[in-house]
């Protein structure tokens, strides 16, 4: 129950934050947004994740993670209302904002509630089934243009709704909070140790293999999420797709991360090489956005999400996102679980919450400056080409991924490897 609840908490954490990009276009029409502005929607979310992020862990032991995780999923919920109530600007940054002071700690306290749960038990399957459950939320906010497209005439309906699916968060919370009370005392649980926390004195001890990893993991993610900002809107505009049929491609991302990512992670935990997957990951990913770019879209293929929808979508841009999402599953499959490998354990907390701040920088930045990007070449309708600018950033970005995780594993086959290029592996202490 403690699972299903933290899990349905974090599905409603996803959902609201993936709830803006279906109305990026919306926001374009009927505020008269630029993509810039669209880009500050994003990046506000990263700069305060950053400021908390750099609060460390201590809201979370000094209340407990059951206070924590409804408080936080109470401000998401507030967050939810202010990106709505208003539009101005100014008022619909500031919800982004306090998105992103409540989801981030909510992610980081629903981790230490699986830790606690779960160590010694199942859990990676339990993470695999949070993370799924969570890539749910991102799938549902890109399939509401078909399940909920008579709200699609304004752009706040559609986040009327996801301010709805914000309180289910908080009632999971709450249930969390209640299911784990009852439960006090009949089961025995671990102490998460200084999980998640930032001990920056011990930074410089960590190896190259390790920066390699956090490089990567930053490259990554500035490519993928900001690509997601803007992928239905660019669906629509370059490719003259509709919002649903746009909605159903992008929904292929976290669709097949949900499918693909526990069967990646059976996979590399059975055949090792885990440098190799990476850089294998990295190298598909190489020509994929110039492909959408500049490759002819081919014949309209009908795209069918059971119980979703079914829209006819260009050949080439569902098999680029296919790509796209099977790369979206093996990375992080491999990646995340890579440092508990090459870092001993009581500074894996640490190893952690210094990846994930320097995940929100790359995250931070890279919006914005594709936004920027839109703008100055006047991307729309009448001139797709208005983007390419933005994915040349974005393949530029994978070409130093592929550095990054060719050093990888370069250092992993010789005498500093951690056996990360081998085939099997025992977990640091
Ligand atoms: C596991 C990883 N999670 C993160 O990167 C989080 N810091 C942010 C997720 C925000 C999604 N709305 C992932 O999702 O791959």
């Amino acid at each position: 129950m403690v699972l299903l609840f933290v899990s349905l908490a974090m599905f409603g954490n996803y959902y609201v934050y993936d709830s803006l990009w279906p109305v990026v276009d919306l926001m374009r029409t009927q505020l008269d947004f630029s993509y810039q502005q669209i880009g500050w929607l994003s990046t506000a979310y990263n700069i305060a994740a950053l400021m908390v992020l750099l609060a460390g862990g201590y809201i979370i032991d000094r209340w407990g993670t059951q206070r924590a995780i409804v408080v936080f999923a109470l401000i998401c919920l507030m967050a939810a209302v202010l990106t709505v109530i208003s539009s101005r600007f100014e008022v619909i940054l500031a919800g982004r904002f306090l998105l992103g002071i409540g989801a981030e700690p909510l992610i980081v306290a629903a981790t230490t509630v699986l830790a606690k749960w779960f160590k010694g038990r199942e859990l990676s399957f339990a993470f695999g089934i949070n993370l799924s459950i969570s890539r749910l939320g991102t799938a549902s906010a890109d399939w509401s243009p078909n399940f909920a497209g008579g709200l699609y005439a304004t752009w706040h309906d559609p986040l009327w709704l996801a301010t709805g699916v914000a309180c289910v968060s908080v009632t999971a919370a709450i249930l969390y909070w209640v299911a784990e009370k009852r439960a006090t005392g009949r089961f025995q649980l671990a102490t998460p140790s200084a999980t998640e926390k930032l001990d920056v004195k011990s930074l410089y001890k960590f190896s190259a293999s390790y920066w390699y990893i956090v490089a990567l993991c930053v490259v990554f993610y500035a490519t993928i999420f900001p690509f997601r900002t803007f992928a239905i809107d660019y669906f629509q505009q370059a490719h003259g797709v509709t919002r649903e049929a746009a909605g159903l491609l992008s929904s292929m991302l976290p669709v097949a991360a949900i499918i693909l990512t526990p069967l990646f992670g059976i996979w590399v935990d059975k055949v090792g090489r885990r440098s190799l997957f990476m850089a294998v990951g990295t190298l598909i990913m190489l020509p994929l956005f110039l492909a959408v770019t500049y490759l002819p879209a081919g014949p309209l293929v009908q795209l069918t999400i059971p119980f979703i929808g079914s829209e006819p979508v260009p050949l080439t841009l569902l098999i680029v996102i296919f790509m796209l999402g099977t790369v979206f599953s093996l990375i992080p499959a491999v990646m995340w679980p890579s440092v508990a490998y090459i870092v001993d354990g009581a500074r894996l907390g640490s190893a952690y919450a210094m990846m994930t701040l320097c995940q929100q920088i790359g995250w931070a930045v890279v919006p914005l400056a594709i936004g920027i990007l839109n703008d100055r070449n006047a991307a729309g309708p009448l001139n797709p080409g208005g983007y390419a600018p933005g994915m040349w950033v974005y393949t530029g970005l994978v070409a130093l991924g592929l550095y990054f995780s060719f050093k990888l594993w370069q250092t992993e086959r010789g005498p500093n490897g951690h056996g990360l290029d081998g085939k099997t592996m025992h977990l640091g202490s």
